[in-house]
């Protein structure tokens, strides 16, 4: 699957140009592109990088790539980030690391949001994998009540014996709703519960899907 992360990357990256402002994705597979962006800077490529996450914050710096604040950036060229799930309708769950809110943030900045994901995020119908729901902490019992409603079970994710905590310091609800046919329906119905500071479903957000595939590459858009 490494390779397949890797082969994504490598394609990905060849779409970043001179004087780009770069959305940097957060997780194991956009590990693979900001370890590649590096190299391509250390031979020349002038870009200004934004982060999704602190994990990634730390690690572009330590790789010396050169970073904006989110608050100062009006657009994202482009950005390369990973994904836990995805459909060929470019819909996605992400978050499985925690970074969704950033993510999303940065992903509605961006003019060409590039996933790169190996070929086993690829589903029919997402839900296998849980939607990761960034929540309040006060609001986190009157959210998992309101997720019941839409038929969908949660629990608080945990980080050992404590609480995840996400980079804003909230709380994350997994949660169940089994296979789901109309994603961005459920997209609508969790933006109208009270609480939530983001969700995991991606919709009408990616541009493009580049899938490693045992030694190719597959491209989605
Ligand atoms: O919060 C994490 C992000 O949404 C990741 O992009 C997603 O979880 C995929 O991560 P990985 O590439 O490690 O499977």
């Amino acid at each position: 699957m490494d390779l397949e992360k890797q082969n994504a990357a490598n394609a990905a990256v060849k779409m970043i140009l001179q004087h780009d402002v770069v959305g940097l994705g957060t997780g194991s597979t956009a590990y693979f592109a900001i370890a590649a962006i590096a190299d391509l800077v250390k031979n020349g490529l002038k870009i200004k990088a934004v982060a999704t996450s602190k994990k990634t914050e730390s690690l572009a710096v330590s790789m010396g790539i050169e970073l904006l604040n989110i608050e100062d950036v009006q657009y994202i060229d482009i950005t390369i980030d990973g994904a836990d799930e995805f459909n060929e309708q470019l819909q996605l769950i992400k978050g499985g690391g925690g970074a969704l809110f950033r993510e999303k943030i940065v992903a509605s900045l961006s003019k060409k949001e590039i996933i790169i994901a190996d070929s086993a995020k690829k589903v029919d119908q997402l839900g296998k994998f849980k939607v990761p729901i960034e929540v309040v902490p006060l609001a986190s019992s009157y959210v998992k009540e309101q997720l019941k409603r839409l038929d969908g079970i949660s629990e608080l994710r945990k980080d050992g014996d404590s609480l995840y905590r996400t980079d804003n310091g909230n709380y994350i609800l997994d949660a169940d709703f089994g296979l789901f046919t109309d994603a961005a329906v459920l997209a609508e119905r969790l933006n109208q519960i009270e609480g939530i500071l983001a969700h995991g479903l991606f919709i009408n957000l990616s541009t493009m899907v580049i899938m490693g595939k045992g030694s190719e590459v597959i491209t989605y858009q």
